[in-house]
């Protein structure tokens, strides 16, 4: 038997050696996995000892005391039994040890000091996808810790990694298949109920062929493709011809007798039989060995020469292309860091057909112009796929773009949508970017990977963070996470701008504090807390003080009715879920442009379905619930600023909370995400020389009342948080009871209080005329802005129109 069938041999008879003992092998599996979930952990831990949440996080470590090394002061890591670590990040060894967490563990906390990281099934898994062994992940973890490894580390990290690789999931023709090259493994996976029942045929017999061979290649836009043919062996190390002949005829036997075993699954059944091969300790792998596609066509594409990968994309990108195969999984970049760039390359190395989901329309034109801006594809073979544009592309191979809602929706399809829709589902595409992969509920994708047969999945995303615990599925759905950079580093090095955060608490009133504290609902408490005197007037204070500095500033509020009332009062354009397109293009637009409009309000519209211009300074006035990821978008916002390389520049980023109300816990929840990655919340309890400003609004005690009254005369459904017509992302963390706004129909009485009083609110009367209208009917001042405007406006037509 030739070496390469007696190796494979071996493995099986030590695979089905432990076959024998599988129960208890599945058994221990499973509570390991179980014993390795800390997030389960601590929801045990505060059943069980209610009184506080963290301390079970504090406690002794036998097994530190007991094998601290000689020279554990010189090592960087800590790694407990449960497979936390804890990384010093003053010590020397930092940046080595940094780059191999990333690898082979999930960052959980990355403050100044110490960096927090959990080894989990799904890590493990990713480390050993991009090439690393299972010694090598103990020998180097070993290596950095202070400590010892726990033998329930040790066994974990072997456990989690032995079985994986030894099956795949492939795509021929657009179907489905489970590939390996042990038949054992394929007929242990079909034993298995729940795979058997995926399976698509009833034979009992495996489908045998030869299996594959494996090129080389570099990733486009960095040094290794500029240099590719250099890279070659050194001529020192070339065998000698009759070596060669040898080793050639030894690959040649190889090849005639290498074959892989696969059987055919339902396409429809794809999530449940990869989550159910990760249940049963036999991960799958997702690999595209695009160099041996002779199925589909190539893609003409390629980066220009201008374009150069920073090196934490191309760190990215060879987590996804080692082994010159496209690997499926995810990356996780903080905004502004250049994701689209890394899809673009990603599409550049795979070289086949591309298709790019996105959440909005304005994201679809996006990315065609950054494919234009970056690449040398011909414009004609990207065809974009949303409601406006119903393209396909005319050769081969192209690339589509186009939205999730546009892939998913089947109500209503016109006949022009339902055939690009057939053009989709009847090719195999190369690779699918699937951009802001954390917003896509999982019911979601699912739909997408049934409607597309794609050979590798690349996920973009700035967080992979949900709070509905469903960020899980991605793992099936795309697969492990490739990469995640550290947030600050990139600020640091210039690639994103530093953020000054700050929470700024604002005191009650006296009125609105007592009225805070009588017993009524909860939509009249939260509304009482928005619209605080002394919040709005902080907001407004803010808004002085950075508008003369020259920042452009966002505020954010979720609910609408307080937005509408701080933006009318303060004489600004805001935009909410039923502010025309026209009307939310112009306001955006002229925020972009237009130096007399520095501050736009923003309902959560913002968060996901606008294409927002860059701003420097973000307020948050109301923010529903702890959602970090929606805390971690917003922030997002800010970090493209383009003045990030200014000596001593900084953007800013305020949460105002309304002291001693439930603001406050909401708001620590928010930010957990945030101080995870570095960032110091500074709480500010005074604003200085606010007191003093008399021409800040509610101002006198009959202004503060008469807002009062107000607030009392609202309605308890002006405190619900927006939802969005259409939105299938942004309204996953909606308060259950909250309706939708009709169109213009929960418009407050304007003036109604002057009209109750009889007496005459001049200043509430000035300043009640929408600032969006002042947009609209006075237009934009300045000729050039004008031009530049319908430049836009024309580009971005003309955009869809292709
Ligand atoms: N390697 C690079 N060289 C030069 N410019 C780059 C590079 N990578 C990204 N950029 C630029 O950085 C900016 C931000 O990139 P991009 O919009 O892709 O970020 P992002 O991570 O997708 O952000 P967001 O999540 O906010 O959409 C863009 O102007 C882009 O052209």
């Amino acid at each position: 038997m030739p070496p390469k069938r007696k190796a494979a041999q071996a493995d099986t008879d030590e695979y089905e050696s432990q076959e024998e003992g599988a129960l208890s092998d599945q058994e221990t599996f499973d509570k390991l996995k179980q014993q390795f979930d800390v997030v389960a952990m601590s929801k045990r831990a505060r059943a069980t000892h209610a009184v506080d949440a963290a301390s079970f996080l504090f406690k002794k470590c036998d097994q530190w005391d007991a094998h601290l090394k000689p020279d554990h002061a010189n090592r960087p890591l800590w790694v407990d039994d449960a497979g936390r670590i804890i990384l010093e990040s003053f010590n020397p060894l930092f940046l080595e040890a940094q780059k191999f967490l990333i690898t082979i563990a999930e960052p959980q906390s990355r403050v100044s000091r110490i960096h927090e990281y959990t080894l989990t099934a799904h890590s493990l898994f990713a480390a050993v996808s991009v090439g690393k062994s299972t010694a090598e992940i103990i020998k180097d973890l070993d290596g950095f810790s202070k400590t010892a490894l726990s033998p329930s580390v040790v066994t974990f990290i072997e456990k989690s990694t032995s079985s994986f690789g030894k099956a795949k999931i492939v795509l021929k023709k657009t179907l489905s298949y489970i590939e390996s090259d042990d038949p054992a493994i394929l007929q242990k996976l079909l034993r298995d109920p729940t795979i058997a029942e995926c399976r698509a045929d009833n034979t009992d017999g495996l489908i045998h062929e030869a299996a594959p061979k494996i090129g080389a290649m570099a990733i486009p836009g960095t040094k290794m493709a500029a240099g590719a043919n250099q890279l070659a062996q050194p001529a020192g190390d070339m065998p000698q011809p009759s070596d060669m002949m040898a080793s050639l005829r030894e690959e040649d036997e190889e090849e005639e007798l290498a074959q892989v075993h696969s059987f055919q699954i339902k396409s429809e059944e794809r999530e449940r039989v990869v989550k159910r091969c990760q249940d049963i300790g036999l991960p799958l792998t997702e690999e595209y060995d695009m160099h041996n596609d002779t199925v589909n066509a190539k893609l003409q594409i390629d980066l220009k020469p201008h374009a150069q990968i920073r090196y934490y994309q191309e760190a990215a990108l060879h987590k996804m292309f080692s082994n010159s195969r496209a690997r499926s999984g995810i990356i996780v970049l903080p905004c502004g860091a250049g994701k689209t760039l890394v899809g673009i390359t990603a599409a550049c190395s795979v070289q086949r057909s591309v298709i790019v989901l996105c959440t909005s329309a304005m994201s679809v034109v996006q990315w065609r112009a950054e494919f234009i801006k970056w690449s040398n594809i011909d414009p004609n073979d990207i065809a974009v796929f949303t409601s406006e544009s119903k393209g396909r592309f005319p050769r081969n191979a192209g690339i589509i773009i186009s939205t999730y809602t546009m892939i998913t929706s089947t109500r209503n399809r016109s006949y022009d949508s339902e055939k690009v829709m057939e053009f989709i589902r009847s090719r195999e595409w190369g690779l699918l970017i699937a951009d802001e992969v954390h917003v896509v509920p999982a019911n979601i994708f699912k739909k997408v990977t049934y409607s597309i047969a794609s050979h590798s999945k690349l996920g973009l995303t700035a967080t992979l963070l949900r709070e509905d615990d469903k960020i899980e599925d991605l793992n099936f759905l795309i697969g492990p996470k490739l990469y995640e950079a550290n947030w600050q580093e990139l600020a640091e090095q210039g690639h994103i701008a530093k953020v000054q955060c700050a929470e700024v608490w604002c005191q009650m009133t006296p009125e609105f504090y007592q009225e805070w504290l009588k017993p009524s609902s909860v939509q009249k408490r939260a509304l009482l807390s928005i619209m605080n005197p002394k919040k709005f007037q902080a907001c407004q204070f803010l808004i002085d003080y950075h508008e003369r500095r020259g920042d452009k500033i966002i505020v954010f509020s979720d609910n609408v009715y307080a937005l509408e009332k701080y933006a009318r009062k303060l004489n600004k354009a805001y935009i909410y879920g039923d502010t025309p397109q026209a009307e939310r293009l112009r306001i955006l637009e002229n925020f972009q442009h237009n130096e007399m409009v520095n501050t736009i309000f923003l309902s959560k519209i913002g968060d996901t379905s606008l294409d927002l211009p860059e701003a420097t300074c973000l307020i948050q006035i109301s923010s529903h619930y702890g959602s970090r990821r929606q805390e971690a978008q917003r922030l997002g916002r800010i970090l493209r600023a383009k003045r990030r390389n200014d000596e001593g520049f900084n953007a800013f980023f305020y949460s105002l909370v309304s002291k001693d109300t439930d603001e406050m816990y909401y708001s620590s929840k928010r930010q957990a995400f945030l101080v995870d990655q570095g960032y110091a919340f500074k709480v500010i309890t005074r604003l200085e020389g606010l007191d003093k400003r008399s021409d800040l609004a509610f101002y006198t005690p009959q202004d503060r009342r008469e807002l009062l009254m107000d607030v009392l005369l609202a309605k308890d459904a002006d405190a619900d948080e927006e939802k969005i017509a259409g939105d299938m992302f942004g309204s996953r963390f909606a308060s259950s009871g909250g309706k939708a706004r009709k169109k213009n129909g929960a418009r407050r009485m304007a003036g109604t209080l002057s009209e109750l009083s009889g007496g005459q609110d001049m200043a509430y009367i000035e300043y009640n005329k929408s600032r969006n209208k002042d947009l609209k009917t006075k237009g934009i001042r300045n000729d050039f802005i004008r031009k530049l405007n319908r430049g836009v406006i024309n580009a971005k037509k003309a955009a869809n129109k292709g």
